[in-house]
This record gives C-alpha cells, structure tokens and sequence, in this order.
C-alpha cells in the first residue's frame, strides 16, 4: 500500500498526458475510426475511438491493480496494433513509462535493455511468442480479453501520487553508436509540444489515414500513432508481412484507404523496381494524397521516381531524432528540379528552432556555409537513461544565450543555409570524413556515383585501414550486369577531386538494411572488409 494508504491518482485529465492528449480528438467523434486493421477473418477490421478508450481503461485497471508505482517502467512488445496502441496508453494514464519493442528484436539485444532499464513488467500481446524473460520481471499478455498476468510483478511500495506532465511517457532505445543502446527518455510534456509542433504544420486532417511502416521500437512507429490520433484521423498500421511484399504492399495501401503513407526511404525501393504501374494506379485512382519520409537521405533518383509516378501526391520531408522526436516538415518541390545536389530540411516546425554553429562554438549564418545543427526547442527529451555523461554532451547550455540556463539539442547533424534561410541537410558531424586531409562529403561521392548508367543505388563510406589511411569505398546497387568498374571510376574522376574517387567498389544485390529500416552501414563495413 502507498504510505499515504490512497491509490495514486491517475493522469488528471486537465494536465498534459500522452493518454488524454491522443485520445482528445476522439472524444468529440467516439464513432470515428481510429486504427484500420487486418480481421481475425482475412478482412479489414476498423477500431473507433470509443472502443480503443474503452480497451485503453481496461487494460489501466488492469495494470493499476499489479501496484506499480509512477515511473515504473513497463516493456511492451507487438506489432503495431489497437490492443498494442490501448497497452501504450494504458501506462501513459497510470505514468508507467513504456519501453516500446517489436517481436523482432533479438534475445540479447532485449536482454541488454531489460538489464539497464529494470522494468517492473514486460508486457506481449496475447500471440507473441518471447519466451525465457529474465527471472525478476513480471510477465503479461495482452488482448481482445484485457490483460493476463503470468507472473506478477515484485511487490513495491507506491511512493508517487500524480502523474505529472514532466513523468517519463516512455524510453526508446537506440543502437548507440558505441554499441551500448541509449535510453532516449522523453516526457509526456516533450512529446505533447512536439505534437502540437506537427499540428501547426497542417499536413493532415481527420478525414485521412495514416498508413504507418515502421516497427514499434522505432520513434517513427510513436510518431504516425501520435500524429493520426491528435489530428482525429485513423492509423493504418501496415503489418511487416504486407510491407515486404510491393503487390501486397500496395493493395493494402488501397483496401483500407490509406491517403497518407510514412516510412524511410527504403520502403519505396522494392516498388519502385518491381511494381511501379501499381504505384502509378494507385496515386491515381486510390484517394493516396501524402508520403512522409524519414530517418535518413531519400536518393535523389529513387525520389524522382517516386514523384513521377505521383505528381498529385505531396511529398513531405520530416527530419529530426529521436530526442526531440522531430525538428522540421518540409515539402519536396515536385518535380525536383535537376540541378538539385541535397534536400532542404527546411525550417524548425512552430515552436522550434534550429541554428548552425561552427567548431568555434559561434553562430553560422552566412549561406552555403556548413554548421552543427542546434535544435531548441520544449520537446527536448529528459535525458538518456542511467548516462548523466552522454545527456551532458547532447543537451547543452543554448551557445546563443548561455548564461540563461536553457539547454539545447546537439544534433551531431552538419547543415548549410540557402538563400531564404531554409537547411540544406549536409550529414552526420561524425560522418564527415577526411581522405588524406580532405574533408569528404559522402553525399556528394554518393551522387556522382549514382549518376553512372545502370547504377539504382550507391552509399559511400570511409572504412579504417589497420596498417595505412582510411579507405573510401562504394557500394552500389545495379541492373544486370553491373557497371564496369573501371569506367565507373572513371567517371567519378572525371568530376570529384581525386580524394573523393572511391578507393573500393562492391556491387552488392540489394543494400542491407537496419531493424528499423535504415542502411545498415556497420553490415557493409563487414562486408567490404570481407
Ligand atoms: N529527413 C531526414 N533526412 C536526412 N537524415 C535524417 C532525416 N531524419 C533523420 N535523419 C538522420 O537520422 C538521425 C536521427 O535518427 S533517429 O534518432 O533514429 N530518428 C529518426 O531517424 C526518425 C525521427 N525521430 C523522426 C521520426 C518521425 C518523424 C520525423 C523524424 C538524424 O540525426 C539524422 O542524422
């Protein structure tokens, strides 16, 4: 029992919280849909916003009964679904930070979250099949029945009496570059100003259907669910055995009228090469009316592909990280015009902003010239978890002003300004390579590459040699037979400096790609070092 004897408060309704705040739209349509999803039959099946709230105060009281405290962490792994989304909001209401995770994610991998986080339960949907849990968490399903507990959680005492818009909503965990995941916490008040950020930019109204491609341990996945249901509008989460195959792929799109889709780049790949008349088919004749794109540089062709197969759908470029969920929405021109070398990031959403700054710590302002991204802005997360040192290094006092206290986003993420003051995206800050003392941007090796007929792909990276310098090296993507590597060398020496001609090219079938959808860069360093 708590020391105070009552039952903590839930979330008050008046106070920002995930719960409340996603369910808001709602509650003036309670009939309106609010996740269009596959049927126990094979069919298509809608959840209304009356019945996710309904299963969302379910699962809550199912939950509140186990006796967690506020700030307990709950891990809640499954697909993206109704049941899953009412699990997140459930803990949202009682201030249980959830732990998002996909049935994907291997053993170890959970087992190293689940050792630095601690949760007090982990939480699967009814037909996951996780098995082999470390001993001291509790364990429950959850379903169309509400929630089964396996074994409960340790009993603790419940020292929080309201959850308070500061709580952590939840904790995502990215692979951190030194290889230990990093505990992104974002609180329910950060990821409400984001959302409100992203309303202002009007990009959809409720009468549209967000068809969401990203899996649940991805911010990508939170952010369609957040975007759809604060705007009133349906998510259509797109199930992974539909999203791999492009024939199945797009007449899902089209059998639950989903008019705007989100996801990385590479989910367009298989059907620009394999079903490019269905996609055409289906701008025209289904109501598809946005693409939203995230999480790294769309290739330049393969988004001139993509737009000329679509002229009336508007293309949305959304940049940002995980700590502030997002920075910036920018429309891509359509068509691109040809000269185009990089895409714009465009402006910080309302509420936002984002400055360049130089290695000296000094504003960048004059066009063309490189900077790191400074983002400030009141989504900014909490901090990584258990990592006082890496929170230190990323959220900094605002180098414009400070003496005022005011910490800001370091994004590690190089940028130029054009003319009107818009960012060009120019990379990642430790990307940004040097061959023989020159700097290289990878982007424009990529380019100039992808330029050679034949060649449908190219990344570029800077591989370390034991002995000697770094290495450049290209791995492309081809129709058969492949290019002739030495003319394609060629004709990179024919427009880059001789620093910035690949020193190593690997054909490769089709680039490997992340858990969340990204290229997977540590798997080609493997590869090219094969
Ligand atoms: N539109 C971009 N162009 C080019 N590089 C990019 C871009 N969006 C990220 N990135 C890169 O990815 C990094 C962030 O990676 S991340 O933390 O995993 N987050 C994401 O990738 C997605 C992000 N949280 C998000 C989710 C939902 C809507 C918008 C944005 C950024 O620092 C950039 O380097």
């Amino acid at each position: 029992m708590s020391p105070n004897g009552a039952r903590p408060a839930r979330a008050h309704a008046a106070v920002d919280n995930l719960r409340s705040y996603l369910l808001a739209a709602g509650r003036r349509a309670p009939d309106r849909p609010a996740v269009v999803q596959p049927a126990a039959d094979g069919g298509i099946e809608t959840v209304t916003y009356g019945e996710l709230e309904r299963r969302t105060d379910d699962y809550a009281a199912r939950l509140d009964a186990l006796g967690l405290d506020v700030g307990d962490r709950v891990v809640v792994e499954s697909d993206t679904d109704a049941d899953a989304i009412a699990a997140l909001l459930a803990c949202a209401t009682l201030g249980l930070p959830f732990i998002p995770a996909s049935p994907e994610t291997p053993d170890e991998r959970l087992r190293t979250i689940m050792e630095s986080a601690e949760p007090a339960l982990h939480l699967q949907a009814a037909r996951g099949r996780r098995t082999g849990l470390p001993e001291g968490v509790g364990t429950a399903r959850f379903g169309p029945d509400g929630i089964t507990v396996e074994r409960a959680p340790a009993p603790r005492v419940r020292h929080r009496r309201a959850v308070t818009p500061v709580d952590t909503a939840y904790i995502i965990f990215t692979s951190g570059t030194t290889g230990r995941p990093k505990g992104v916490v974002m609180s329910h008040r950060g990821v409400i100003a984001f959302l409100r950020g992203a309303e202002a930019e009007e990009l959809i109204t409720a009468d549209d259907r967000v068809a969401g491609t990203s899996p649940m341990q991805f911010d990508f996945a939170l952010f369609d669910i957040g975007f759809a249901l604060s705007h009133g509008a349906a998510l259509v989460p797109v199930p992974r055995d539909r999203l791999n195959w492009p024939r199945r792929f797009l007449a899902y799109l089209r059998e639950t009228g989903a008019t705007q889709v989100d996801g990385v780049p590479s989910i367009w790949r298989p059907v620009l090469r394999h079903e490019s008349g269905l996609l055409a088919e289906l701008g025209e004749t289904a109501g598809l009316r946005g693409i939203l794109f995230s999480g790294e540089d769309f290739p330049l062709e393969e988004l001139r592909s993509l737009q000329a197969l679509l002229p009336k759908v508007r293309v949305t470029n959304a940049y940002g990280a995980t700590e502030t969920m997002a920075a910036s929405f920018t429309e891509v021109p359509n068509p691109l015009p040809p000269d185009t070398e990089r895409l714009s990031i465009g402006r910080a959403h309302a509420g936002a902003e984002m400055t360049l700054i130089g290695p000296d710590g000094e504003p960048v302002d004059e066009p063309g010239a490189v900077g790191e991204i400074y983002l400030r802005t009141p989504s900014l997360f909490s901090g990584y978890w258990d990592d006082p040192e890496a929170t230190r290094r990323t959220l900094v006092p605002d180098p414009l002003d400070p003496r005022s206290g005011r910490l800001v986003f370091r994004s590690g993420d190089l940028a130029s300004r054009g003319a009107d003051g818009e960012l060009f995206f120019r990379g990642r800050a430790d990307s940004q390579v040097q061959i023989r003392g020159n700097r290289v941007e990878l982007g424009e090796v990529e380019r100039r590459v992808a330029r050679f007929p034949g060649v449908t792909g190219a990344v570029a990276m800077v591989l370390p040699r034991e002995d000697g310098d770094p290495r450049l090296h290209a791995f492309v993507t081809a129709a058969a037979p492949g290019p002739d590597q030495k003319e394609l060398i060629a004709f990179c020496r024919a427009a880059l400096p001789g620093y910035m001609v690949p020193q190593g090219l690997h054909v490769v079938e089709r680039f490997p790609l992340t858990v969340n959808g990204k290229v997977d860069r540590a798997a080609l360093t493997a590869l090219a070092a094969s």
